[in-house]
């Protein structure tokens, strides 16, 4: 079977690359000459874990294009991003694929979008443009099916994870459905074009208010002088609550926008846009808690550490790290960015030893593994504050090399309460709230109530 993926990127690429594994034989379509070039030349365009090994698998099958050809499966995996301005989905990939299609589709083809889209894109915009090619959607076969694999476990998740299938009729569906047990182990779910549409726009959005819930955590246990990151584990005890954590913001070329998706032609709904705002304002919330520890520097200088949209991947792409440098420079701080995973961004990337010299704080944004283990003695600031907005440091070691540590929602009062004076912020306590405390394991540090007293846990 011969089939072209469209858009070789974070999706399409190794989707083609299990198909070709898998037996297909599959021609690579991408817009961007560079992509097609490097694949041609043994090289990979982005990196992620596993897909070395599998190009090697499917070299012998497949083969990267600027233009698509005839073939029995075309598979869309274009970008839907977001107009910014207009806060609606940006649809033109996906009509500029369809229509290179309508130009090669023949009578009993099958084609199949996995780009996430608007619910009612498949019938209302990709269908009728396939039609252009004069063949009728009775004549060939349609199916949506999105995509669930993350970032940087994409190709295990590819193989491993339930998928939905939603087919425009019943041989569409099961046409698709037999493609996909190729190199599918996990669970397949049928339903309707629209249907997987919205199922897909649902997962995301979910996950995105569900961030922001814990985001909302975070400032209020600031409010109470609460440690956020105990409470959660705390809460997290109970059978039936799963909180998220609280960071710096929520990135990503999915998360980020695609509530906006589910909701851009609708009336009626709030929760969905009110998370997003509050997503959407946790970098001004970690500017804040920067300005709150270098009142009164001069000419302070702040190294970012970690500007991927989230740890361990090197995409930047809705990185909340945009919008806090471009908040804290039109302040007057001076920026320093460093990142072991990215290879591009607008502002230059340092090694962390020179990011940090002469820095006044050190803000970590990403929660790349390589930073837990960071040595604080090795790095020459100026001055010694670190804020640790995904709490992922050793903050003992950091503090016993003299830095002040702040962690985002560690209850250290950006905007103080009254509470009984004298009693230290909650953030100076054990935040290992996952280790119970028995008689042979007592806390080091005593823990107090907001009324002074000892706390029995
Ligand atoms: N990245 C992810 O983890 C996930 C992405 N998705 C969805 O999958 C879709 C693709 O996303 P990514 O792979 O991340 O995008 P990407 O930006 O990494 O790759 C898309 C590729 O398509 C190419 N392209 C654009 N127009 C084209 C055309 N007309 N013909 C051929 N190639 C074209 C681009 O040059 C680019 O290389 C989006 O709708 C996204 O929302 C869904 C789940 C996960
Ligand atoms: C429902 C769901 O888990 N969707 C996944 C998601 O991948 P993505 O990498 O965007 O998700 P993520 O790991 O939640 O990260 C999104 C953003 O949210 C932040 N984040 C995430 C979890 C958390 O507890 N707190 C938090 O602040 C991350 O740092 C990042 O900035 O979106 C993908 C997509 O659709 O592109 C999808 O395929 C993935 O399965």
């Amino acid at each position: 079977m011969k089939i072209c993926v469209l858009g070789l990127g974070y999706i399409g690429l190794p989707t083609a690359l299990l198909l070709a594994a898998h037996g297909s034989d599959v021609v690579g379509v991408d817009v961007k000459q560079s992509v097609v070039d490097c694949l041609n030349h043994g090289k990979l365009p982005f990196k992620e874990p596993g897909i070395e090994d599998l190009y090697q698998q499917a070299k012998d099958r497949f083969v990267a294009e600027r233009e698509p050809g005839a073939a029995d499966v075309f598979l869309i995996a274009v970008p839907t991003p977001l107009d910014p301005a207009t806060k609606v989905s940006d649809l033109s990939y996906v009509k500029r694929a369809a229509d290179t299609i309508a130009a090669h589709l023949r009578e009993g083809n099958l084609v199949i979008l996995e780009s996430t889209v608007p619910p009612g894109t498949s019938e209302r915009v990709v269908i009728p443009r396939l039609e252009k090619s004069g063949v009728t959607i009775r004549d060939f076969l349609y199916a949506h099916c999105p995509e669930r694999a993350i970032p940087g476990r994409t190709l295990k998740e590819m193989v491993c994870n339930s998928r939905i299938i939603g087919g425009y009729d019943r041989d569409s569906t099961d046409q698709a459905t037999s493609l996909y047990q190729t190199f599918v182990c996990g669970e397949i779910y049928q339903t309707d074009t629209r249907t997987a549409e919205f199922v897909k726009l649902m997962e995301n959005t979910c996950r995105d208010v569900n961030i922001a819930l814990a985001n909302e955590f975070a400032k209020l246990a600031d409010e109470c002088g609460v440690n956020v990151w105990e409470a959660i584990s705390l809460a997290n005890k109970h059978p039936r609550v799963s909180i998220l954590n609280p960071g710096p913001g929520v990135g990503g070329h999915c998360i980020a926008i695609d509530p906006w998706f589910l909701t851009e032609n609708s009336t009626r709904c709030r929760m969905v846009s009110t998370a997003r705002e509050v997503n959407d304002s946790m970098p001004n919330y970690v500017l804040h808690i920067t300005r709150d520890l270098l009142t009164g520097i001069k000419d302070p200088v702040i190294s970012i550490f970690g500007v991927a949209y989230k740890g361990n991947v090197g995409d930047t792409r809705e990185s909340p790290a945009f919008k806090f440098i471009q908040l804290a420079e039109n302040e007057g701080y001076a920026i320093r960015c460093h990142d072991p995973y990215v290879r591009e961004f607008p502002h230059p990337l340092m090694e962390m030893a020179d990011a940090a010299a002469g820095s006044n704080c050190i803000v970590i944004l990403a929660d790349h593994d390589c930073f837990r283990g960071i040595e604080p003695a090795g790095l020459r600031m100026r001055t010694k504050f670190v804020i640790d907005a995904r709490n992922i440091l050793d903050h003992e070691q950091w503090t016993s090399q003299g830095f002040a540590v702040r962690v985002l929602g560690d209850g250290s009062l950006v905007h103080p309460v009254p509470l009984d004076e004298g009693i230290p912020p909650a953030g100076l306590y054990s935040t290992d709230a996952t280790r119970p405390i028995t008689a042979s394991s007592p806390p080091s540090v005593p823990l107090l109530s907001p009324d002074g007293r000892e706390r029995f846990l």
